[in-house]
């Protein structure tokens, strides 16, 4: 916490009657009202007053809402962006982000022509980088990936795809893939849905932003198992990753594993073999992948894959003791402001263990935002 003193502000006005309570906020020439019910079930509603015209209009409202509770504080944080901090939800979900102006609203309000305001989750802490694993099919992704799942569960977790391919035997719609139809695939890509799709053997697949983001919501370092395509424009992305490409011991082994998994037709066995040597030939691509694996003995390769993720272990995220308990009940409210951090006060009597009387939100620390989460909160006591 720093040394200045905190610099009051009444920049938000709650008004409570018997079954409501809103929040209205100035930013500009507009007011904004943030209000929701007393039945905590109900979602909140967003009103904006234009204050020259003394209009009223209801925006889009863009990105995951809050968890329903029935309380909240909030106060201005830039002209882009209002912090809301939830009552009564677990620790791990109390801190929100109502997006009023930033360059992802500006360019949503353009393309709807509407108004449009945008939540977004804040998330403590940086996590893990998230891991993309990448090579030819068949050459044992997906098998390290469930050796890596089942051994450490609450450790990692994946990022489920959305594909236009139909369901293989045994796979289950929503823990494999998302098995989804074209056209709803590609009307969710031009609203911003993907972090990264790409035309992999005849079929569209794609990385929802979701995908990643509830992954790391659990406070689990996600695998992602995607094409050369995919890995190259997630590298070109906003998401700092591991990049790592599995290799087979030949080529002929890499055929011989497709057969015998027997899963595709001769057909497809032969276009995927085509696009294995393309896809090989880009695994030396400067700067694409950080780390080659060949894929021969299965239980080396395995190892050699934990000594990999384990190089990346060592550092210790400050606000672990924050958000170790993240199930804990959150009981704060706004308590005030300066220009580098927002004061956060516990309502409950007794400090709730894994809880602190105040907090302290360090305005620097904030990064990214819609239409993802605002991750690298800094909440220190
Ligand atoms: N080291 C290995 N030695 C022998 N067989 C292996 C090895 N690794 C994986 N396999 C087998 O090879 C087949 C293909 O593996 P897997 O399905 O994991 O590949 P993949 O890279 O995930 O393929 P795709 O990209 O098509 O999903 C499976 O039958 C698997 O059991
Ligand atoms: N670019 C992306 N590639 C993906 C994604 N999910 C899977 N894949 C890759 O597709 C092939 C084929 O997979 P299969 O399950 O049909 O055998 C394989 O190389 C995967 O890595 C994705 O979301 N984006």
């Amino acid at each position: 916490m720093g040394e200045e003193a905190p610099e009051f502000r009444v920049e938000s006005v709650t008004l409570e009657s018997k079954d409501c309570i809103q929040n209205a906020i100035d930013v500009g020439d507009k007011t904004y009202v943030i209000s929701r019910s007393d039945d905590p079930k109900s979602s909140i509603s967003i009103k904006i007053l234009d204050k020259l015209t003394q209009t009223w209009v209801v925006p889009t409202v863009l990105g995951a809402h809050p968890t329903p509770s029935n309380s909240h504080s909030s106060i201005l944080v830039n002209s882009e962006k209002i912090l809301l901090i939830e009552k009564g939800v677990p620790l791990s979900d109390f801190i929100w982000f109502l997006e009023v102006d930033t360059p992802f609203v500006k360019q949503q309000r353009k393309i709807k022509g509407t108004e449009v305001v945008a939540w977004t989750k804040g998330v403590i802490g940086e996590g893990q980088k998230p891991v993309v694993i990448s090579g030819p099919s068949g050459v044992g992704k997906g098998t390290l990936i469930a050796k890596l799942m089942k051994e450490y569960p609450s450790k990692f977790g994946f990022s489920v795809s959305h594909t236009t391919r139909s369901p293989r035997e045994k796979e289950i719609d929503g823990v494999h893939y998302h098995f989804t139809e074209r056209s709803k695939m590609e009307e969710e890509i031009s609203e911003g849905k993907f972090l990264e799709f790409a035309h992999v053997h005849g079929n569209l697949y794609g990385t929802s932003i979701e995908a990643v983001e509830s992954v790391t919501d659990e406070g689990k370092r996600c695998i992602l198992d995607i094409d050369v395509q995919g890995a190259r424009s997630v590298r070109a992305s906003s998401l700092e990753a591991i990049f790592i490409f599995v290799c087979p011991p030949s080529f002929e082994e890499l055929e011989k594993r497709l057969r015998a998994r027997g899963t595709e037709t001769e057909e497809q066995i032969q276009k995927r073999l085509r696009n294995a040597r393309a896809e090989l030939d880009q695994s030396n691509s400067p700067g694409l992948f950080d780390h080659l694996l060949v894929n021969d003995d299965l239980e080396a390769c395995y190892e050699n894959l934990k000594k990999l993720l384990s190089l990346d272990d060592g550092h210790e995220d400050p606000n672990d003791s924050l958000i170790k308990d993240g199930k804990a009940i959150a009981c704060y409210s706004i308590l005030s402001k300066t220009n580098s951090e927002i004061l956060l006060q516990s309502e409950t009597n007794e400090v709730e263990k894994g809880t602190a009387s105040l907090l302290s939100l360090d305005l620097s620390s904030l990064s990214g935002g819609a239409p993802g989460r605002t991750r690298g909160l800094k909440l220190t006591r």
